[in-house]
Parts: C-alpha cells; structure tokens; sequence
C-alpha cells in the first residue's frame, strides 16, 4: 500500500492506495484562508501541518489494513507557497505565504526594472512574478523583526510546503525539497540543477536557510514513529500540478494534460530537455527520477471553472455549474457569440494584465443559452491558446490531452474542446490525478510498481475525438483571436474618445 498526502490550497488530503493503484480509504480537512489585507493570501502553517496529519491518521483508520503494510508515503503539494520557521522549537516565525499572494509586486516590477527579466528566464524558466516563492520569503525576512539576524546566525529554515511537511513528519530530521518545488521558487537554476547565488544573492536570500534539493522520485527519509505507530519511508515528492502530470502518466514526450477547475493549469512533457518558451510559457521541471530530470512547458488559464461561476453567481443564468451542459444545450451552436472572460486580464500566451472581459457577436436572437455555450467554448478556446503555443515552443505535436478537474465531468465541453484542438481528448477513470501522481511515483520509487505497470493504472474513461470540419475548426478559432485582440488593453482605452463626437 502507497500513502498519498495532497496538500492542496483549500483542503489538505490524504488517500490510502493498494497495489493495484485503487482507493481504498481517505481522510480530508479544509484549510482556512486568511486575507489579512486587499491582495494577501496566508495559511497557516500548523494547520496545515496538524490537518494534513488528522487526514493521514484518517485515511489509515478508515482502512482495515495495519499500517505496517504501508510501504511509502508520497507527497505532493500546493507549489510556491513560502514559509520560514524556528530551527530549535519548529514554529513559524510568519504564516505561510499563499501563491496567490500579489504583496511582492512592486519588488517585482523593481526586479524587471533592473533588466533581471532574462537572466532570470535563462537559469529558472521563469518569469519574473509575485506568484513565485523567493519574493515572499524576502518579505518575511524583511518584515519579521529580527529575522535576517536570525537567519544569519542559522536558527531558521526555510522551505515550500513539501519541505514544512518532510520535516514535521521526519520529526525535523530532513530538511528537503524536490526539483519541481525547488522550480518553482525563481533561485533554482535548471541547468546547473542547484540554487543559483547570483539569484539569492540578487533576491536576498541566505543561502543556509533553503533546503537540500533532492530528486522527486527519491530518499526524504522516514516519518518519526509518534506519528503513525512506526517508520514509513517518504519516497515521492512533487508539486500538485506535476503529480497530476504523472498520475495521468503523461511519461513522454508530448503529452499533456489539462486540470479544468476554477483556473486551468496545462503542462506538457517535454522530455529530459529544458526547453525555452518564446510565448510566455513557464519552462518548469516535471520531475526528477535517477539522474535524470524530466522538464515540462507551463501555461495557465486565470479564469475557466470561474467563469462558469460567473454565469451562476453573476449572471444568475444557471442555478449550479452543472447546468450549464443542459442550458447550452438548448441551442446547436453560439451562433457568432464569443465570450472573452478576461476578467483579471489574460495570462499566456497574451500576458495584457489590461484586458478586461467582453461578449461580442450579439443578436436580438441571442439568448441566454448562446451565451452559456460560449462562455463553456471559452475554456476549450483558452486552453487550445495555451496548447498551440507549447507546440510551437516545443516543436513537436500534441499526441492526447489527458484531463481532470471539476469541470471535465461536461461532455459538451470536452466534446468542443476536442473539436476546436483537434486532437482527442482523454477523461481517465481516475478523478484524483494529483494524489494518484504522488502514490505512483513513491511506488515506482520504492519498487512496488515498473514503470511498465503505470501506464495501466488511469486508463480512459472517455475519448473524445475531433469531429468538426477543420475549415470550421480554423474559422471559430480565428474569431476568438479577433475576438481576444479587441479586449486586449480595455483598462487603459477608457475616456480615448472623450469629445470627439
Ligand atoms: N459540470 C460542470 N461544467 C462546467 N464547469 C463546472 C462543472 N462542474 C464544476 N465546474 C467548475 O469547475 C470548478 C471547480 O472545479 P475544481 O476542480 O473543484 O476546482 P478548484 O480545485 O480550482 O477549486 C468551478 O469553477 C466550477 O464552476
Ligand atoms: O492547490 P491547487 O490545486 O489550487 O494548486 C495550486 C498550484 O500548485 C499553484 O501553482
């Protein structure tokens, strides 16, 4: 048996899987968000910590097999959220700092004003962004009284979520991280495989407080034995997004998948090649496995599933998210109506934090229906941005989108998004991708699986194959490029035409 721990942003989970990679029991808890001011996002550190092990306790509990059967625990985590602790009593010295925190943005934008952009680009594959771990960990050093001092007396460590949680379980004996959390941080650099001092010496960061960095696919030592009644090997960790990546066993090079819940995060394996993105995408790594680190292209959707919050909350158009397959339903198709829900701006490939929303191709026909059918059409489109610029990037062709998240369960949807790709689009059998990532990676670790056996673990439960002419495919797709362009720096255009008339 593999012990799966998902440490999400709303809910720390753990799930018990037996040798044929099924469920057999599960524990969950939700975390408290805390927005102490307009733009911050802080958790908690020890209920994370004291949630994430309640869940663990629960998941063995609710199973009727001893735990000394448990073989290893893998870990996977929400990316990018920082914390910095006491070495000696273990207590944070600050919450942690969520990755939706935007505090640092001005420490950003004074990075990008110091031409840091490409150097940066070049060493972590990243760009430069508040949403990465090294800024917030530079603020609670700098905010915290006393902090930098501490730190450089050696009392404190610092570490992402994966780290906080091997070190509470090895009951502070280990004090670790992966690659894909340590890519995540904007201080890793790929190339060397190592943290870069130029960029903790830029970003300000002691050196002695980051973890050691370790292959996902590897030794995090043993959980203490207060906490599950003996030792259990940690012998799997990666960030969410990479577990799912791997719990869809995306193994190759090409394949992809699509996580479709209130954002979409899309990842695809680029193979043991860390390749540079020219359109915006995040050069991340998927994993580490032997000596080899396997690398992916990143790119993010801020709005999908919220957008179909949007029409229920917002619009009143449907009474929960689910029905929006029958509402749009009601009609063959948007019939030129294009929903562009570029509510926070547009993330890649467009990057215009001044885009705003619009809906274009109305009618006195339009109804209610139209417009639920677009705003569906509108993930698939976003998606198919993001999937044509990691093809370009990559030079190599998707083969299969493997999907997951809330909103997959839309056959309309993946119907569309199948269709406006061009390419099948698998639903697995499997909801639980990321913590499913986690368990076969600690198993393959560990040598309960080969790498033979994944493949046949989350097997399709659906394909959709393209069925739309591509003349019609190129055709809706170029309205929805029309259709993006003319949202594209909406913020900045009010009042132009002030008195012209
Ligand atoms: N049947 C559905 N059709 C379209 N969207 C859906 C459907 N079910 C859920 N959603 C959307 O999926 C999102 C929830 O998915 P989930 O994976 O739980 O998200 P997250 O992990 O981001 O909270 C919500 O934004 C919701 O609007
Ligand atoms: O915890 P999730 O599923 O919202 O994922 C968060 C991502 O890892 C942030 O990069």
């Amino acid at each position: 048996m593999i012990l799966s721990l998902d440490q999400g942003t709303t809910s720390s989970r753990a799930i018990l899987f037996d040798a044929e990679a099924e469920v057999i029991s599960q524990g969950q808890y939700e975390i408290r968000q805390s927005f102490p001011r307009p733009g911050w996002v802080e958790h908690d550190p020890e209920q994370i910590w004291e949630s994430q092990l309640a869940a663990a306790r629960d998941a063995i509990a609710a199973s009727s097999v001893p735990a000394n059967h448990i073989t290893a625990i893998g870990i996977t985590n929400q990316r990018e959220t920082a914390l910095i602790w006491d070495k000696i009593t273990g207590e944070p010295i600050y919450p942690a700092i969520v990755w939706q925190d935007r505090r640092t943005a001005d420490q950003c934008e004074e990075l990008k004003s110091r031409g840091m952009a490409g150097v940066i680009a070049d060493k972590t594959g990243l760009v430069i962004d508040a949403y990465f771990s090294a800024t917030k960990l530079a603020w609670i050093l700098d905010h915290v009284p006393g902090a930098r001092e501490r730190a450089g007396k050696g009392e404190l460590l610092a570490g992402t979520i994966d780290t906080w949680l091997i070190w509470k379980l090895t009951g502070g004996a280990v004090h670790a991280t992966d690659v894909t959390n340590a890519s995540r941080t904007m201080m890793y650099n790929l190339h060397e495989r190592q943290w870069d001092e130029e960029l903790m010496d830029t970003l300000r960061i002691p050196p002695s407080i980051l973890p050691e960095v370790r292959m996902s696919g590897g030794d995090f030592g043993v959980c203490d034995q207060q906490w599950f009644g003996l030792e259990i090997p940690i012998r799997s960790v990666l960030g969410d997004q990479q577990a799912a990546l791997f719990g869809h066993t995306c193994l190759e090079a090409g394949s992809a998948k699509n996580t479709y819940g209130t954002g979409c995060f899309i990842l695809m394996n680029t193979g043991t090649e860390a390749v540079a993105s020219r359109h915006g995408l995040l050069t991340t790594v998927a994993w580490g496995m032997g000596d080899e680190l396997y690398y992916a292209l990143e790119g993010s959707v801020f709005v999908a599933g919220a957008a179909v919050q949007w029409l229920q909350e917002g619009l009143g158009l449907i009474v929960t998210p689910a029905d929006s397959e029958e509402k749009a339903s009601e009609v063959d198709e948007s019939e030129g109506v294009v929903v562009v829900p570029a509510f926070t701006g547009l993330g890649a490939p467009y990057w215009d934090m001044y885009a705003r929303g619009a809906i274009f191709g109305l009618t006195r026909g339009t109804t209610s229906a139209h417009l639920v059918r677009a705003t569906l059409e509108s993930l698939a489109f976003q998606s198919r941005d993001v999937i044509d610029a990691m093809q370009k990037d990559a030079g190599m062709p998707l083969t299969d989108l493997r999907v997951d998240g809330g909103a997959v369960r839309n056959n309309l949807l993946m119907q569309f998004q199948a269709d406006i790709l061009g390419s099948e689009v698998t639903r697995t059998t499997y909801a639980e991708t990321t913590a499913l990532g986690a368990a076969l990676l600690a198993g393959l670790t560990s040598g309960v699986w080969t790498r033979e056996q994944l493949e046949s673990f989350n097997t399709a439960e659906k394909v959709f194959s393209p069925q739309m002419e591509p003349e019609e495919r190129e055709r809706r797709y170029g309205a929805w490029q029309d259709a993006v362009s003319r949202t594209m720096g909406w913020e900045k255009h009010e009042g132009k035409h002030e008195g012209r008339l």
